[in-house]
């Protein structure tokens, strides 16, 4: 059996944890919509949503919120040794440092591979990883401007904190209510790239902070998380409404990808981007205004090009104009996208770690002939 190039359509696993309904435009976690989650939920509690399988009760939800601001403190002991590593890489993008940060961390603090851990030891890695990356996220970019770290402000929350730890400032109210929208819809999305690799790695039985790093590397990408930066890039070299349609143009002749379009799966609008667009209004702000005037240009230009695939707007698009309103810098566009799908990946090791048959496809060999016996010389 070959599968269809880049296995498009292709199931591969069983998941409890989510799905992505492409042609319907609709997302979930569980058996909620993700989208009303985004509206309705705080992102403490969707992250115990993936974790542990429900929405928590009041009471759930206190313990959870102490135990993940816990686990986002990096012990003193271990600091050192990982501002060392962080102050090494600092010339890199953010995501370099990331992945560089996540990896020595898990490295002093030291689990085993998942295939030899209980549960209870697996999940309390899922949350201690996935709690310290806004800090490693946030610290990379610090090192980056030649400062120090921020110390984390557990009282702010999950998001409040991250945005503090980002920019310096107090958050507003309206800014960590849109980036906690955006943090819950790209907490997971079905088996996008990043997760299908992490629960690779996983498969192998690997430890689970190698499992975060497989993830990162395969988010930097620009054709899945790389492009919010790259979106308003775009927006910026376009600058006014009436360029759109011929940049379009320009760029599909250069034979270029209009980044923050296009879907895998979604075969009509992205629902997550449909959230976001109209969050990003809502923040106000030419560049919402100057984007929803693009996105029907762009969209016009790839219908006539692609006229047998339905190319829109993706959740990269509105993404990194909701992230600047919200003053993330753009280099911090992909790093706080990990900082939400880390809980994602978390998950699905979490649940891949469970079923102990490894992923190795086949390839198809398309080389020269040959035998056995076949030698150089
Ligand atoms: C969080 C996320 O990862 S969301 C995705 C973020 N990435 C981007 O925004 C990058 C731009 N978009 C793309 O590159 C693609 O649409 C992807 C990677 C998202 C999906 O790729 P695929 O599943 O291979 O796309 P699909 O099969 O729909 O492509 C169909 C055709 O449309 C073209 N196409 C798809 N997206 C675009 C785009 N944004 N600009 C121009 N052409 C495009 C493809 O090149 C392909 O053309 P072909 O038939 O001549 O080969
Ligand atoms: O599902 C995909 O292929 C890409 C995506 O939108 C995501 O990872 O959020």
């Amino acid at each position: 059996m070959v599968a269809p190039p880049g296995l498009s359509g292709v199931i591969v696993a069983d998941t409890t944890i989510g799905d992505v309904r492409g042609e319907e435009g609709f997302f979930h976690y569980r058996q909620y919509d993700a989208t009303a989650l985004a509206r309705e939920r705080s992102f403490e509690e969707v992250w115990h949503l993936l974790i542990r399988g429900t929405l928590p009760n009041d009471t759930e939800l206190s313990a959870w919120t102490r135990l993940t601001a816990e686990a986002a403190t990096i012990p003193d002991d271990l600091a050192y040794g990982l501002l060392e590593v962080m102050h090494a890489s600092a010339g890199n993008e953010p995501l370099v440092t990331l992945r560089t940060a996540l990896s020595a961390y898990g490295a002093l603090v030291g689990d085993g591979p998942l295939w030899d851990s209980d549960e209870p030891t697996k999940e309390r890695a899922a949350i201690r990883d996935a709690a310290v990356v806004p800090w490693l996220v946030a610290t990379a970019h610090q090192l980056a401007q030649g400062a120090g770290p921020r110390a984390p402000r557990p009282e702010l929350g999950h998001v409040g904190n991250y945005l503090w730890l980002v920019t310096g400032s107090e958050p507003a109210p309206e800014h960590i209510a849109a980036l906690t929208r955006y943090l819950i819809l790209t907490i997971d999305h079905g088996f996008n790239n990043s997760t299908f690799t992490a629960r690779t790695v996983a498969s192998t039985g690997a430890d689970l902070t190698a499992c975060l790093v497989a993830g990162i590397g395969a988010l930097s990408g620009p054709l899945h998380g790389g492009a919010p930066s790259r979106a308003l890039d775009a927006l910026d070299e376009i600058g006014t409404a009436d360029r759109a349609r011929q940049w379009a143009l320009d760029q599909l002749a250069s034979g270029n990808r209009v980044m923050g379009f296009g879907h895998a799966v979604y075969r009509g609008p992205d629902p997550r981007s449909e959230l976001l667009k109209e969050t990003a209004i809502e923040l106000g702000g030419a560049s919402a205004e100057l984007a929803v005037h693009v996105e029907a240009k762009v969209v016009s230009v790839l219908a006539e090009a692609k006229p047998d695939r339905v190319l829109r707007a993706n959740v990269e698009y509105y993404a990194g104009v909701v992230m600047q309103e919200c003053g993330i810098p753009r280099e911090m566009f992909t790093p706080t996208f990990a900082c939400s799908r880390v809980v994602g990946w978390t998950a699905h090791v979490l649940e891949q770690s469970r079923d102990r048959k490894i992923i190795r496809p086949l390839s198809h060999y398309s080389g020269p002939e040959v035998g056995r016996g076949s030698s150089p010389v």
